[in-house]
């Protein structure tokens, strides 16, 4: 690992649902400003562990780090309120407002601690938040489209509006869930340049994906999870190569 600051220390992670151990002593170091992949075939615990890292799982043993703030006992919106944001597999967006709308409330979210759309803010704080919330939508490419309601997009749009829900709170830390899935090539290559404009904006960024066009054109660093175990962790061309990440991603295929 380099000598950069590390941002997200996960420190000997272990979780088991019943008698399925999903993760196992993982290790996991992300160095600020960097785009950190975790890459492993299905089921491999990835998931899981980015749950972990936004409270919404708690770790059987072991700790999360962020910033210098162990999170054990934070809730997800504290978390959040930390710098953490995160892009889920499945958009969680609010279908019947509007696209803008949609970009608007976690800005209010994570001045105010709370999901208060009206809150106790002025009026001009209230259109300096409209106006980041439309150079964001334009970052995402829906500035068009923004008084369309959510629920009108499709799946691929959802995912970048979810992407520009994020990046209005301005986190230190941005946790991507397959950020691609369900695009199109087209639109996974319009969002791998927009993860290189953020990177350029100096926000970490922790990435599941299994399109390995996606990891190898944006991660600094590879860690690779196999049934919930780091087998893997390296740049990028030193984990393509490495014998035991072709054996899991063979397993997987063979399976
Ligand atoms: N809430 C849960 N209860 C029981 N088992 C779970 C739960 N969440 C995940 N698992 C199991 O834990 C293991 C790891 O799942 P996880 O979703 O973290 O893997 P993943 O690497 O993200 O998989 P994929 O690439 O398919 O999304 C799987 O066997 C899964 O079935």
């Amino acid at each position: 690992m380099s000598s950069k600051n590390i941002v997200l220390h996960v420190a000997d992670v272990s979780k088991r649902f019943g008698g399925l151990k999903a993760l196992t002593d993982v290790d996991l170091s992300v160095a600020e400003g960097t785009v950190h992949a975790i890459i492993g075939p299905n089921g491999a615990g990835k998931s899981t562990l980015l749950n972990v890292c936004i409270g919404r799982i708690r770790p059987d043993q072991g700790h999360v780090v962020f910033a210098g703030t162990t999170l054990d006992q934070q809730r997800p919106h504290e978390i959040n309120q930390l710098g953490v944001s995160r892009v889920f597999q499945t958009p969680e967006i609010f279908p019947d407002l509007s696209l803008l709308d949609n970009v608007m409330i976690p800005a209010f979210a994570k001045r105010d601690g709370a999901y208060r759309f009206h809150a106790l803010q002025s009026v001009e704080s209230e259109s300096e938040i409209r106006e980041a919330a439309e150079f964001h939508l334009g970052d995402v490419g829906l500035l068009e489209r923004r008084h369309q309601l959510a629920g009108s997009l499709s799946r691929g749009d959802k995912r970048r509006l979810e992407l520009a829900m994020c990046l209005i709170q301005k986190p230190k830390l941005l946790l991507l869930d397959e950020p691609t899935a369900g695009m199109s090539r087209h639109d996974t290559n319009m969002t791998i340049e927009l993860l290189k404009r953020i990177k350029a904006r100096g926000m970490t960024k922790v990435i599941i994906e299994h399109d390995m066009h996606v990891v190898f054109s944006l991660a600094d660093r590879v860690s690779v999870l196999a049934q919930g175990r780091i087998i893997a962790d390296g740049l990028p061309d030193e984990v393509r190569g490495n014998p035991k990440v072709k054996e899991a991603y063979l397993g997987e295929a063979h399976a």
